[in-house]
């Protein structure tokens, strides 16, 4: 691949706003790409690809860079890569011999993974054996995956509709409304996007709303409902009839959810602001089906947002665990006897998922409530995202 000085510099720009202005990369790629609409599509995908890349293995490319220089950074991940540098004197301190010496005698497993050395001690101690292979598979480039909406269209139409299109997509069992892309690319400029067809979902995340075995009709609360992802597949399950309200503390997600509702064609989604415990109070024992999706390290998806690994520390996980308990401890009291919940996190650490669970049933306010199964999905064995899901029922 031929590189272009221009775009180079343009992760230039996107890695200084990710690693000294702490912006999120999503946010950052989707601005930069914005701000150059000259840009072709193959200038597009390389930068965001590349940025994606350096960002998962920075600290690897730091230890085997000649200098923290940006040309000898950028220099290094590309011969990483396996790719041959040009002629240009911009270049001119990279031996690659020399980056591969430097690579074969890392004995350090974190340093290997590129990922903060808190974080190897963590994940060894939480996963043990499991732990390696598992930051392995996070460290892989993500598949693009849709869910399909079946408000609006079936897997197999859309699938056709796609392939009209040149989008390739292939199914696998388990994932009934996922399709997933032959090759990665932007679907979002597409008119069966714009239409509400689809979303773009991992396929773990896809199992979630799945767990909560709700039925057309039912009075549903998604209680850390977010940008709405789980609610707009909990109303498609729902076969748009009943009601699903979408909680957050944060308004200007849920004004999001509402704006995807819409393009989603779900009339029986309804948004609320979580004020305090007021809020949940009011909705005592309301609901049949509650979903808990809470907020977690992000340690499962590493794959697609790999920054967090930089911007997580021991303290921040610890501060999110108090939340996840925090809400376990209050809002399972919105459910009616006899419902059932799911709590969800896309972590792989037990500590936030399997021991959260345990702590809860062994509480008093867990006491009404029994766990019926628990799923522990690794990237390794799946080969999507890590998730936890619980299933768990109101005596
Ligand atoms: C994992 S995200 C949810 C993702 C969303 N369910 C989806 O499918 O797109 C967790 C959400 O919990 C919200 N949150 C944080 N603290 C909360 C709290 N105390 N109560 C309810 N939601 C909270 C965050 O704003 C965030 O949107």
């Amino acid at each position: 691949m031929k590189l272009h000085n221009n775009t180079i510099r343009g992760v230039h720009t996107a890695l200084q706003a990710i690693f000294e202005e702490g912006q999120y990369a999503d946010k950052v790629i989707e601005r930069t790409l914005k701000s150059n609409p000259k840009w072709g599509a193959k200038d597009r995908s390389f930068i965001a690809e590349t940025t994606y890349e350096m960002v998962r293995w920075w600290r690897l490319i730091k230890h085997l860079s000649p200098s923290s220089n940006y040309w000898d950074l950028f220099g290094t991940y590309w011969i990483m890569q396996g790719n041959a540098l040009p002629d240009w004197e911009e270049f001119e301190r990279l031996h690659p011999e020399k980056i591969k010496g430097k690579y074969e005698a890392i004995t350090d497993p974190g340093l290997l993974e590129s990922i903060p050395e808190w974080l190897q001690k963590l994940g060894s101690k939480e996963l043990g054996e499991k732990w390696e292979p598992e930051i392995h598979a996070l460290n892989e480039e993500a598949e693009v995956v849709l869910r399909v909406n079946t408000l609006k269209t079936t897997r197999e139409r859309l699938k056709n509709r796609l392939a009209e299109d040149g989008i390739n997509t292939y199914i696998v069992k388990g994932y009934p409304d996922a399709l997933i892309l032959e090759e990665r690319q932007n679907v979002f400029r597409h008119p069966a996007f714009k239409e509400g067809l689809f979303e773009v979902q991992d396929a773990s995340s896809q199992l979630v709303a799945a767990a909560l075995a709700v039925e057309p009709g039912m009075r549903v609360i998604d209680a850390c409902a977010g940008a709405g992802g789980k609610s707009l597949h909990l109303a498609a399950l729902m076969e748009n009839k009943g009601k699903v309200i979408s909680m957050d503390v944060e308004e200007w997600k849920l004004q999001q959810a509402k704006l995807r509702a819409r393009r989603n064609g779900v009339s029986i989604f309804e948004p609320k602001v979580i004020e305090g415990t007021k809020t949940i109070k009011r909705l005592k024992e309301s609901a049949d089906r509650l979903l808990l999706d809470v907020p977690c390290s992000g340690l499962g998806v590493l794959r697609r947002n790999p920054d967090t690994k930089w911007k997580l520390s021991l303290e921040s996980i610890e501060k999110v665990q108090q939340t996840q308990q925090e809400i376990l401890q209050t809002y399972p009291s919105m459910l009616k006897k006899g419902g059932q919940l799911v709590y969800a996190t896309c972590s792989i650490l037990p500590s936030e998922n399997e021991l959260q669970v345990k702590k809860f049933l062994e509480s008093e306010a867990g006491k009404e409530f029994e766990l019926i199964e628990d799923k522990k999905v690794l990237a390794q064995e799946s080969g999507f995202d890590g998730f936890y899901i619980a299933v768990l029922r109101k005596k």
